[in-house]
């Protein structure tokens, strides 16, 4: 790649605008959309960083004032939704600017969604038709931006927000949540330390390997998730080693995008984990996916050794097969200082039997290439808390 801007258009999945420093284009962007009063939603961390004001002061200056809503946590929760959608209303906006990693991003989705209903959002957990109770003509228009290269939830039609009554984290889901345009601009993500960079990185490669792996018919899918594994294995080290690094920064942008696309496909039980884990000890969910990842590939191996295989020739790994795949993501681990047990993290075994139970109840179980069940959930976890490959 000779031109370093990385300048493009695509239209897939969605109007996706591509390039260093596209960030400038904003408010056309939220022009095109007819918005005049958008909602920026962030986080507490990166409101206060020079990079969020500027974009707020360069909005202003091109005529287009910002309300700023950062109300939210790490993993988002359906107070942080409500707070939002407050917010909205009380600013009179009309569309919402998501701008962060996967928690701001699937907080501005949730948001805009809400907006216009009158269901609690719960209602919209993506179980049968649930989305069929959306007010469609309630739904704002959303732009998303993403300041890690990890969820790839910009190019996604659902938001993981936690119920915080229930312990649960929740798949809001709507086929119109996918926002109208995104923005995949890497300088945005030069200052996203190594460790979030490399944790981020590896929930992107959790979307693709279990992509890869689900049982289902989507070569489609199938394909993406290939192709970002190869992203991934080039330019997570690069960007993890030299965060200025900025064509690293933009393929895993891209990398990340892969994923969210390739998991229509099914994810499995790295992420069937992750969420009660997360839910429970509001950990980083690429974090949690990262420490996870070769305790279920070890316990999925009779059903992945094809596509291991597969995966090994083309991303060229010294040693074939599923043991080469296993190295990879094990040398990956201890390259980026990852963790190798669940309790380094600070999470015990006590909660062995509830974690298996919600684990396997998650909606992300049915397209592990195994069909676990609690009891398999239970011996994965206890694996991942000692350490037991
Ligand atoms: N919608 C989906 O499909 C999907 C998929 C996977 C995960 N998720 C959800 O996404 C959330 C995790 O998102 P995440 O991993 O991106 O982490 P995050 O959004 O929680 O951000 C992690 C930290 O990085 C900081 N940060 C973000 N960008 C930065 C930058 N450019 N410079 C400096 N600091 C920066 C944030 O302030 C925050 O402190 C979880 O809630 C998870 O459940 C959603
Ligand atoms: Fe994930």
């Amino acid at each position: 790649m000779t031109d370093k801007s990385f300048f493009t258009n695509w239209n897939y999945p969605t109007a996706m605008r591509v390039g260093a420093g596209r960030i400038s284009e904003l408010p056309q962007l939220c022009r095109e959309l007819g918005m005049a009063t958008p909602l920026l939603v962030t986080d507490p961390g990166l409101v206060s960083l020079p990079m969020v004001q500027s974009i707020v002061e360069n909005s202003l200056v091109a005529g287009l004032p910002l309300a700023v809503f950062s109300e939210i946590k790490g993993n988002p929760t359906g107070a942080n939704v409500s707070a939002g959608v407050a917010a909205f209303r009380a600013h009179g906006c009309d569309g919402v600017i998501a701008l962060g990693g996967g928690s701001a991003l699937d907080a501005g989705k949730a948001i805009a969604l809400m907006v216009g209903q009158t269901h609690p959002i719960w209602d919209f957990e993506d179980v049968g038709d649930n989305y069929l109770r959306v007010n469609t003509h309630g739904m704002m228009p959303v732009i998303a931006i993403p300041t890690t290269a990890g969820t790839g939830s910009e190019v996604g039609r659902s938001s993981v927000i936690t119920d915080e009554n229930a312990r649960l984290k929740k798949i809001i889901f709507h086929p119109r949540m996918l926002p109208e345009i995104v923005l995949l601009d890497p300088t945005l993500t030069l200052g996203l330390p190594a460790p979030i960079t490399a944790a981020t990185g590896m929930d992107a490669l959790s979307h693709n390997l279990e992509a890869f792996c689900a049982p289902n018919f989507h070569p489609m899918a199938e394909g993406i998730a290939l192709e970002a594994m190869r992203l991934i294995s080039v330019y997570l080290p690069r960007a993890v080693a030299d965060g200025n690094d900025l064509e690293a920064r933009m393929q895993m942008l891209v990398a990340s995008s892969m994923g969210a696309t390739a998991f229509q496909r099914g994810l499995g039980a790295m992420h069937a984990l992750a969420h009660p884990l997360g839910a429970l000890y509001d950990k980083h969910h690429g974090l949690l996916n990262a420490i996870l990842m070769p305790y279920v590939l070890v316990a999925n191996r009779t059903a992945i050794e094809e596509p291991m295989s597969r995966l090994s020739r083309y991303l060229a790994l010294p040693t074939a097969g599923f043991c080469g795949v296993l190295e990879w993501v094990l040398f990956l681990r201890r390259d980026f200082a990852i963790p190798h047990t669940l309790a380094e993290i600070g999470i015990g075994d006590e909660d062995a039997d509830r974690i298996a139970q919600m684990a396997a109840a998650d909606p992300s179980a049915p397209s592990n290439p195994l069909p676990f069940g609690a009891d398999d959930y239970r011996g994965i976890f206890l694996n991942a808390c000692r350490g037991e490959i």
